[in-house]
């Protein structure tokens, strides 16, 4: 391991993964694998998580393919360096950030979206100029291997290195000195993952889980309110890592919502959802097991058929949920739906406070002020008013949590910023030391009041006068000294044309 992590070191040593020409030619290459690729991707993910190969493209490779153009369109811009505001000390150098590669970066993914997670955070590493070693997860076995076959065969083999493995190989790689890891998966494992990257000061992007709370006020379209929750929480059989987790709202809504989540997902599904080509299954037995253990002792008015063989939960609906019992200690990670019942919106914001802060929040009103309200009060990695998910799908946005649903944050020109050093880089000449004294040795009252004028700019406005004057007369007498010569022999010119006039009207 140590040696595989030395050559991508060297390899990034090397410089050739700077320079903007090289990135493009990455990103254009990654996005040919893509699409020459694209079935044998598609089957890898739909064996992984039972999926049909439409909702694998339109839930994983639109977001890669749409993230490699948005990089290709941006990155000019984003990697020149930009001038920033000088001050008075500093007026005359130049001063600019140049975003700088961090060096090798460690990308370890999770499995419910298991090409996205892992291939979007490689198009930010890339576009920033790193070198990469990606770890799959292991539970996503399939698209582990295709990813390890596909891309050295279009990307610099030594710049790019796909590691597969389980907890052992994770383990050993944590082991190894990185510029940055950017982990995706739960929060006891971030916890590791930031463990070890302590040990060597490396930084972190952890991008975790939580449960996101979604919250029904009474004046909304139950209709629509109940379509849009129905496709974010049953999508990818619920193991979706900002699927609304669970519902608040009015005990009196409850009935109503069960009873058209229920008609929705027989829109969606059909009467045997079995059947369906859109309803996944869950990743393996572990799971399975973990989430029909939620269900003990739960009130369930939608679904609860399960098929331990096909690892089949039906969508689920749970109503009176109390808030002590299991599934709601947890991040559910399946399509099981607790509605817990409030008595209004000032409860609701209580109840989400009390509680971690979740990755998403969602909230769902025709009442506006409502809305504002909940995303003062609260706080969560994300928020989408009257919808679920969709602020996922936007890469203007930062994407990523707060407190215990993670740190930092990508997308767009967030994920090349997380990739970047941002460098300021301040570069002054050797010439016009006069101005530098007043920061030499030894210190004086007039020195600290010259500081005070340049860098605080606090002066009273009876010296203001007097220092304009002053500034004027340095400005004056720099400008008298720099073209000293050039004066002195514009004053003999004139005064040898003067001579000469006067000479020749003499003559007259
Ligand atoms: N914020 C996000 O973008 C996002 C996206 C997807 C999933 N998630 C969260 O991830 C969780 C689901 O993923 P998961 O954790 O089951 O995925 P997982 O089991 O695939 O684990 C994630 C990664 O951690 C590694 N790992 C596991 N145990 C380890 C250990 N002991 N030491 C070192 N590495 C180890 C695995 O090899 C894998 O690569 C959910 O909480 C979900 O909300 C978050
Ligand atoms: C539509 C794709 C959503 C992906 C969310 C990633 C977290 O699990």
């Amino acid at each position: 391991m140590e040696r595989e992590v030395q050559r991508v070191r060297q390899a990034f040593l090397s410089g050739r993964s700077r320079p903007l020409r090289f990135r493009l030619q990455q990103l254009e290459a990654l996005r040919r694998m893509v699409q020459e690729r694209e079935k044998d991707i598609l089957a890898a993910i739909a064996a992984d998580l039972c999926k049909s190969e439409l909702n694998a493209y339109s839930q994983e490779v639109i977001t890669v393919l749409g993230e490699i153009d948005f990089m290709l369109e941006n990155l000019p811009e984003w990697v020149t360096a930009k001038p920033v505001k000088k001050n008075l000390l500093t007026m005359m150098d130049e001063a600019y950030i140049q975003p700088q590669p961090l060096g090798v970066v460690l990308i370890i993914g999770a499995w419910n979206y298991p090409f996205v997670l892992i291939i979007q955070p490689l198009i930010g590493a890339i576009a920033a100029g790193n070198a990469v070693i990606i770890k799959p997860s292991e539970l996503s076995e399939n698209t582990a291997k295709i990813v390890a076959k596909l891309l050295p065969q279009y990307l610099d083999q030594d710049l790019y290195v796909v590691i597969n493995g389980g907890v052992e190989e994770t383990t050993e790689l944590l082991k190894q000195r990185f510029d940055h890891i950017f982990y995706t998966g739960n929060t006891a494992v971030g916890k590791i993952v930031m463990e070890a990257a302590a040990k060597h000061l490396t930084p972190v992007t952890l991008e975790l889980g939580g449960k996101s709370p979604c919250y029904i006020d009474k004046d909304c379209d139950l209709d629509i309110v109940c379509r849009r929750i129905t496709w974010g929480k049953y999508m990818n059989c619920g193991q979706t890592c900002i699927a609304p987790d669970y519902i608040l709202c009015e005990a009196s809504l409850q009935s109503q919502i069960v009873w058209k989540i229920k008609e929705t997902v027989k829109e969606f599904y059909g009467e045997n959802i079995k059947e369906s080509p859109d309803y996944e299954r869950i990743i393996n037995l572990r799971h399975f097991k973990r989430i029909l253990s939620l269900l003990e002792g739960q009130k369930i008015a939608l679904g609860g058929e399960t098929d331990e063989a096909t690892r089949y939960i039906a969508p689920t609906v749970l109503t009176d949920v109390d808030p002590k019992t299991k599934v709601m200690q947890e991040e559910i990670f399946g399509p099981v739906l607790p509605i817990v019942p409030v008595k209004n919106v000032d409860e609701a914001i209580d109840f989400i406070n009390e509680r971690e802060k979740p990755l998403a929040l969602y909230v769902f009103s025709h009442n506006h002020k409502l809305i504002k309200r909940m995303i003062d009060e609260t706080s969560s990695g994300g928020v989408t008013g009257n919808d679920v998910i969709m602020h996922f799908t936007l890469n203007s946005f930062p994407f990523g949590g707060v407190g215990s649903s993670g740190m930092g944050a990508y997308h767009g020109k967030h994920s090349f910023d997380t990739f970047s050093h941002q460098r300021p880089c301040l570069l002054k000449s050797l010439k016009r030391e006069g101005a530098n004294k007043l920061r030499y040795p030894p210190n004086s009252q007039s020195k600290v009041d010259w500081g005070k004028f340049f860098l605080l700019r606090r002066f009273n406005k009876e010296k203001l006068g007097l220092l304009v004057l002053t500034f004027l007369g340095i400005v004056a007498a720099v400008l008298v000294k720099k073209y000293q010569a050039v004066l002195r022999r514009k004053a003999l010119l004139i005064f040898l044309v003067v001579h000469r006039l006067r000479w020749s009207s003499k003559q007259r």
